[in-house]
């Protein structure tokens, strides 16, 4: 709905109203036609502002009737129509003015924001195009090399780059309606000639060519396989060399091939997984919106490694004071030197300055007494963990929040060493912990509410995006992992090479295959815990070497580590680099040979495997597991897992998630796949497809968002 009213004899005032964001639904854009008719047809109204209920502009067409019959007036004749008017009309822009909302604002004559507003084009996120004008209007506003960077990347700006960059005309710490109005009695009666935005050219530019190639280049390396940043390009380049109206054709001819796509869903569904992921639930009843959480204002971090120094700059940035502790002193010297320079890079990413004074150092735990909350993150062993968790039971504050950043280990055995295990849960950081977005937050059998939802809140205040898990090896991320690292393995005794499983996984989306990562995050972290769990035993012979509890195990992994090769830190793994420390892989001549000896040794004929059986086996037993975990209880729903691998593990964003993905090849397929893949290795059980995933099949595959109904009916019959 828009509403309407006269204000100060003369300004027709259009709010859009439809909480929480006026989205432009159908009744929204026909209460913005109907509003702007009755202002151009009174002539008490000489001039006009649009503006938003609550605070906030505007955040764009409602993307929630994309998946419907579209009804309503369009928004392209819409804003040509304002455009065209012949009384000023002013844009007072609060809280967002995004995608749809930035195109309403870039109709109006004129646009004043208020200093604290976020402006821009997030439709590429969407895996759509600016197809109300956008495209076409920007350019022509601020320029083509900014156009493409803003319409490209989907990145908000502030008012003040807003302004800067020629998009606003005025910016106010003021009420911004009132300045708006104030502004347009100033304009009434002047001439809108030079205030048309589709009547402007674009600033000419010397190598257009250059600049554009340029610009696919760069959008095809980052967006690996996304469509909507190339059609962008395309829309932006349409701008710069065609008449406005032509332009225009351009931008709809390409919004059509984007708007019913596999990879605009997928993101689509993406944005409120995202977004979903905040209203956890635990199957012992315990929800995000019943659960209060507890005010943190100073934390500790136990373990001054890679993770534990990542973590004290993520809680330094959150704006908590931090009791780093570390009690080997030579590792202390060293965080407090990587830590403030940590912090200062941040700094210069995020613009804003971190006192490095905010973090206090100390080598004994006795130092984190009076703390709200503690983040153990010392080497990943019980032993060890069970001693930190004792200690901090008993020189800690009765009411203090205990987590572990424990990647697998049982958070309910950790929680049992203390005397408050009501107060234990489980923060999974993932490397490097203060830029990467994901954060598992695992409760324990015995964890409070209160202790999930401060988590959660904790998480959130850390700019993550927190996933509220059960407790099990591996928790979610970790456990799916390991069945995808595990197929990867026994495709390369089958005959695969590193290269051609990296490159099937890399043509997919992933930013890196397996074998690659594996190296990058070293082969010896999986090794030790191998060897912990009594599996990575070498000296085994003939058939017993590659089975372990009666299933199928391969020790290549574990042989590799042997030979000293733990990826990019050695300077050898999976491939070589150039030296210790050396990022870029070469395929290495003494990985395949050892490959063929291998074969040889166990009896194994080589065969070809290409790329889609290494998709089905990699990516379909990871699905395959999180049906697993779904059924359990460990995830509450499938956009938990997809978050979880869209911001964990690299998974292509415009696929949408592993979940999603598989409903869009569709469930019964994947049973199939699985089936076909399980006979074929009766060793394998896990190929055998979940009860929860055939449970779906028979229940007609119904679409991911009902899922959590069959997953609820099942859990209600228990
Ligand atoms: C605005 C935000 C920055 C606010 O953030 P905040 O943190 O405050 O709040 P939340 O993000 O939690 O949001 C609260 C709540 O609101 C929901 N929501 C937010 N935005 C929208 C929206 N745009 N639509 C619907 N719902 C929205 C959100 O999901 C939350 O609810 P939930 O229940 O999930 O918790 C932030 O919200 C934000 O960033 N929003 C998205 C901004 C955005 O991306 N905007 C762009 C939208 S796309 C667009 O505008 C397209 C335009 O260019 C118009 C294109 C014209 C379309 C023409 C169609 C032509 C079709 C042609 C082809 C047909 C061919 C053929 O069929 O033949």
């Amino acid at each position: 709905m828009a509403q309407y009213r006269r204000v100060s004899g003369s300004v027709g005032l259009i709010t859009l109203q439809n909480p929480p964001v006026n989205a432009l639904s159908a009744s929204v854009r026909q209460g913005i036609v109907d509003s702007v008719k009755r202002a151009l047809g009174d002539q008490k109204v000489k001039s006009v502002v649009i503006c938003g209920q609550n605070g906030v502009f505007c955040g764009g067409a409602d993307i929630r009737e994309f998946g419907r019959q579209m009804s309503g007036p369009p928004l392209v004749p819409m804003i040509h129509d304002i455009e065209a008017a012949n009384k000023p009309v002013v844009a007072a822009i609060e809280g967002s003015a995004l995608g749809g909302g930035l195109e309403l604002a870039l109709g109006c004559h004129y646009r004043i924001s208020h200093s604290k507003a976020k402006l821009g084009l997030p439709e590429v996120t969407l895996g759509l195009l600016p197809a109300a004008g956008g495209t076409q209007r920007l350019p022509r506003l601020i320029g083509v090399p900014a156009a493409l960077n803003l319409i490209t990347t989907g990145r908000h700006v502030t008012a003040a780059e807003a302004l800067q960059l020629g998009i606003l005309d005025h910016v106010t710490e003021h009420n911004t309606v009132d300045v708006a109005v104030k502004f347009a009695l100033s304009v009434t009666g002047e001439s809108l000639d030079g205030r048309r935005i589709s009547s402007f050219s674009c600033a000419p530019l010397s190598d257009l060519d250059s600049l554009f190639e340029e610009a696919m280049l760069k959008v095809r390396g980052a967006a690996r396989g996304a469509i909507a940043p190339v059609a962008c390009v395309q829309a932006v380049r349409a701008a710069a060399t065609l008449p406005y109206a032509q332009g225009m054709e351009r931008e709809k001819e390409l919004m059509a091939t984007l708007f019913h796509s596999g990879q605009a869903r997928a993101l689509q569904y993406f944005f409120f997984a995202q977004r979903a992921v905040g209203r956890w639930s635990t199957p012992s009843g315990a929800r995000w919106d019943t659960s209060q959480p507890r005010p943190v204002r100073k934390a500790a971090v136990i373990g001054l490694g890679t993770m534990g120094r990542g973590i004290t700059v993520a809680l330094a940035q959150a704006g908590l004071s931090v009791v780093a502790v570390e009690t080997h002193a030579k590792q202390l010297m060293e965080a407090k030197k990587a830590v403030p320079s940590m912090l200062k890079r941040g700094a210069v990413r995020g613009g804003t300055t971190i006192e490095p004074d905010s973090i206090t150092y100390s080598e004994t735990v006795q130092a984190v007494a009076d703390v709200d909350l503690v983040i153990e993150a010392v080497f990943e062993d019980m032993a060890l963990k069970e001693k930190v968790f004792q200690q901090l039971s008993i020189v800690c504050k009765p009411d203090t929040l205990l987590c572990t950043n424990t990647s697998s280990l049982d958070v309910d055995h950790l929680a049992s060493q203390t005397r408050h295990p009501e107060l234990v849960v489980g923060m999974h950081f993932f490397a490097p912990a203060h830029v990467m977005k994901l954060l598992e937050v695992v409760y324990g059998r015995r964890s409070s509410p209160a202790a999930v939802a401060t988590a959660m809140q904790l998480g959130k205040k850390m700019g993550k995006v927190s996933v509220a898990v059960g407790n099990c090896r591996g928790f979610a991320g970790n456990r799916m992992l390991k069945r995808y690292l595990e197929q990867a393995f026994f495709l390369l005794e089958e005959g695969a090479t590193p290269e051609l499983v990296d490159r099937a996984l890399e043509e997919f989306g992933f930013p890196m295959g397996v074998f690659r990562m594996s190296d990058l995050s070293g082969l010896d972290v999986g090794w030790r815990v191998r060897k912990a769990d009594g599996l990575a035993d070498t000296s085994l012979t003939g058939t017993s070497a590659r089975v372990r509890q009666g299933c199928r195990y391969s020790p290549l992994g574990d042989l590799l580590c042997e030979h000293g090769r733990f990826g990019q830190k050695t300077g050898r793994g999976w491939y070589q680099y150039d030296k210790p420390g050396g990022r870029v892989a070469k395929s290495d001549p003494w990985l395949h040979n050892f490959l063929d000896e291998y074969r040889a040794r166990h009896g194994l004929v080589p065969r070809c495997i290409d790329q889609q059986e290494v998709l089905e086996r990699c990516l379909f037993v990871l699905i395959n597991e999180g049906f697993q975990i779904l059924e359990e209880g460990i995830a509450a729903g499938p956009e938990d897992i997809d978050a979880i691998y869209v911001f964990g593990y690299g998974w292509p964003r415009h696929r949408g998630g592993p979940m999603f993905y598989a409903d869009m090849v569709g469930l019964e397929r994947v049973v199939e796949r699985l089936e076909r893949y399980h006979q074929a290795h009766p060793n394998v059980p896990y190929l055998q497809p979940s009860g929860l995933l055939r449970r779906l099949v028979a229940n007609g595959s119904p679409p991911i968002h009902k899922w959590r109904n069959v997953i609820k009916n099942r859990n209600s019959q228990l």
